[in-house]
């Protein structure tokens, strides 16, 4: 916790304490010591008019609707056509994470690395002292413990946000393991992360508040390695503000994965069994708004095959003593991206936000219900668009916000796997990486081994989504689909990897690593290839090939399927397509190599010389 706020003098006076019955007022019995100081410290620096310690019963996730209601941060959606389900309507401004104003504040400049925004940890002290100091003023603070991951479990790990948001906290709740459960956990060597959330607008006496405070002048999400905690100010957003999410989940955890190795991944966590009834587990690391969530709840259109789900956001990823590499979903909910989720792409999505979901940003039915572009073949004539305004056909623009987003439990997911909780975690089989390409990445490459592998990963590229603030479509490097989210140096991430590689080789239960890419357009501007369910038949060569059944071709980005290689019975490809998905233009793949030259010289020393050798193999495979 900030040095600075630990030494505040609590001159301000004690936080005024409120009677009312259903919220705790007071820390629950046998709450640590050190938990109930720090947020006493916290209360003292922002000032919240009372403070409430979340248990995370259904009573008092009500509550929050009940207060949300009143105060139009969300409108119910008509529970006749999804039951106990909700919208919110953000700030236009506030509706993506912003990736300029996300911080890493490591001691060192060089641990943060070419890829982040380092901001000096003491100067960035002194700002967020001077931004918190008040900020909850007129509104109610939050304290909410949580586990990410299976409560108790070895492979999981601690936390407590507090936040002056009940969108937050409602949400929360949702996405991970939230109330007096876990905060039972936490004794005085327990190590946990501290995480503090403000909307930063504080309101003055009598000050009527908005639907959806956040503050678009200052916006600030903080990281500090060192010292494992969190400080976020300014925005309500998903990303930016469910603190246990890339904030912990990625970026922190990322670096504690580092000083205890293991790996903590932006990646989903799917169960597959194949037509034998042999069990394989995947992991697959996408970029934001690339597929995760599809790929985690994948029908497949081939026969034979069952996928179930785990995760489809983040695994941490543990080498364990027998040699195996094992993930867990420390996640207990789904944020997924609402636009292109409909029956013909993703039904088990479409199923599971049946009822008890909340919706950000997307829009309203005239019945009452929610829709977005991709919902239904057919667009209704009109509509209430994500800013509350009228809507048609006509307007010329999205009725849902390109990025909003549908909260709801893991558990309600119809595929959830019966193993999607263990505390052990599960086995992986096979890693996939991919990206979003228009060109050059063929729909599926084997790696050689885990150091090709690692390259595969470190090279990732995929053009920007609306999961961000930023310009949709511009190719940027996004290795390990960790770009925004890596809490340390990349090129020590890539280094740890390498590491955990070494950890698994000598039981030799490696998981074989892979690179798919569903994006590749043809000449016209469309998709070569149907994605979604069809995706199973790039999944079942992956799991055929981890299960040694079947042969590859060599090929100069790695091994490939062999001509019949590919299951596409059945799949209406256009005579010359399957050609096209696999085609390797060598001159466009030397050009990548050269930008992969400059992209690597940017990590100085720190670069592994196994990705340097392994540029130069591709090279020269090229040549
Ligand atoms: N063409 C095509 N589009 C896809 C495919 N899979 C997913 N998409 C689209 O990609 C968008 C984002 O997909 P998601 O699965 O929600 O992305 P995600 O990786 O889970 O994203 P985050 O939650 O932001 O990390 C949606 O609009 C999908 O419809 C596919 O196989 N082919
Ligand atoms: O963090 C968010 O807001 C949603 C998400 O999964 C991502 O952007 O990758
Ligand atoms: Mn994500």
């Amino acid at each position: 916790m900030s040095s600075s706020t630990l030494n505040r003098p609590t001159t301000t006076g004690p936080t005024r304490v409120v009677q009312a019955r259903a919220m705790a007022h007071t820390p629950p019995e046998g709450t640590d010591p050190g938990v109930v100081a720090w947020v006493e410290q916290i209360a003292a620096l922002t000032l919240p008019d009372d403070v409430v310690w979340c248990d995370g019963n259904p009573q008092e996730f009500d509550g929050l609707i009940q207060v949300m209601l009143k105060q139009g941060t969300i409108v119910r959606v008509n529970p006749e056509h999804r039951p106990y389900s909700f919208l919110a309507r953000s700030d236009p401004n506030d509706v993506a994470r912003v990736e300029d104003r996300t911080f890493i504040c490591s001691e060192l400049e060089e641990d943060a690395g070419p890829t982040n925004n380092w901001a000096d940890p003491t100067e960035m002290r002194e700002t967020l002292d001077g931004l918190f100091a008040g900020a909850m003023r007129g509104r109610r603070m939050y304290v909410m413990p949580f586990s990410m991951g299976p409560l108790g479990s070895r492979l999981s790990r601690l936390g407590v946000q507090v936040t002056d948001s009940p969108y937050v906290v409602a949400s929360m709740s949702v996405m991970t393991r939230m109330g007096s459960a876990a905060l039972k956990l936490i004794g005085s060597d327990t190590n946990w992360v501290p995480a503090v959330h403000s909307v930063g607008k504080p309101l003055a006496q009598g000050e009527p508040d908005v639907p959806w405070p956040c503050n678009n002048d200052e916006k600030y999400i903080t990281h500090f390695p060192e010292t494992r905690e969190i400080w976020s100010y300014g925005s309500a957003y998903g990303g930016n503000a469910l603190l246990a999410k890339k904030s912990f989940a990625l970026r922190i955890a990322s670096t504690m994965a580092r000083d205890e190795d293991w790996m903590a991944e932006h990646m989903l966590i799917l169960k597959v069994t194949n037509p034998r009834g042999k069990v394989f587990h995947v992991v697959a690391a996408f970029p934001s708004a690339c597929g995760k969530t599809n790929l985690a709840m994948l029908k497949p259109t081939i026969p034979g095959w069952k996928v179930e789900t785990i995760g489809d956001d983040i695994a941490w990823l543990h080498p364990s003593a027998d040699g195996t590499l094992r993930a867990i979903n420390p996640e207990a909910g789904f944020f997924g991206v609402a636009p292109g989720t409909g029956a013909s792409t993703n039904a088990t999505a479409v199923e599971t936000i049946w009822g008890n979901t909340i919706f950000t940003n997307v829009a309203l039915r005239d019945d009452g219900d929610v829709w977005w572009e991709g919902l239904t073949d057919k667009v209704p004539a009109h509509l209430t668009d994500w800013q509350g305004k009228d809507w048609t056909p006509a307007s010329g623009r999205p009725a849902a916000h390109p990025n909003s987003r549908f909260t709801v439990a893991a558990r309600q997911c119809p595929t959830i796997s019966d193993d999607w909780d263990d505390p052990e975690g599960v086995i992986i089989d096979a890693i996939i990486f991919g990206g979003r390409r228009a060109t050059n990445v063929p729909l599926v490459v084997e790696a050689r081994d885990w150091e090709h592998g690692v390259y595969l990963g470190a090279t990732i590229s995929s053009e920007k989504t609306a999961a961000a603030e930023g310009t949709v479509g511009e190719l940027r490097r996004d290795p390990f689909a960790m770009l925004p989210f890596c809490g340390y140096n990349m090129a020590d991430y890539w280094a740890n990897w390498l590491k955990v590689g070494d950890k698994l080789r000598p039981g030799g239960r490696m998981p074989r690593i892979f690179q798919v890419n569903w994006f590749r357009k043809d000449e016209d501007g469309s998709f070569l290839w149907p994605g979604f369910g069809e995706n199973s038949r790039v999944l079942a060569w992956i799991l055929e090939r981890a299960d040694g059944k079947v042969p590859a071709a060599d090929g100069p980005l790695g091994l490939v399927p062999t001509p019949d290689g590919l299951n596409v019975e059945g799949l209406d490809l256009p005579e010359g397509d399957l050609e096209k998905l696999f085609k390797v233009d060598p001159q466009s793949w030397l050009a990548e190599v050269e930008s992969t030259e400059k992209y690597f010289a940017t990590f100085g020393e720190k670069l592994p010389h196994a990705l340097a050798k392994q540029l130069a193999a591709l090279r020269a495979r090229l040549s």
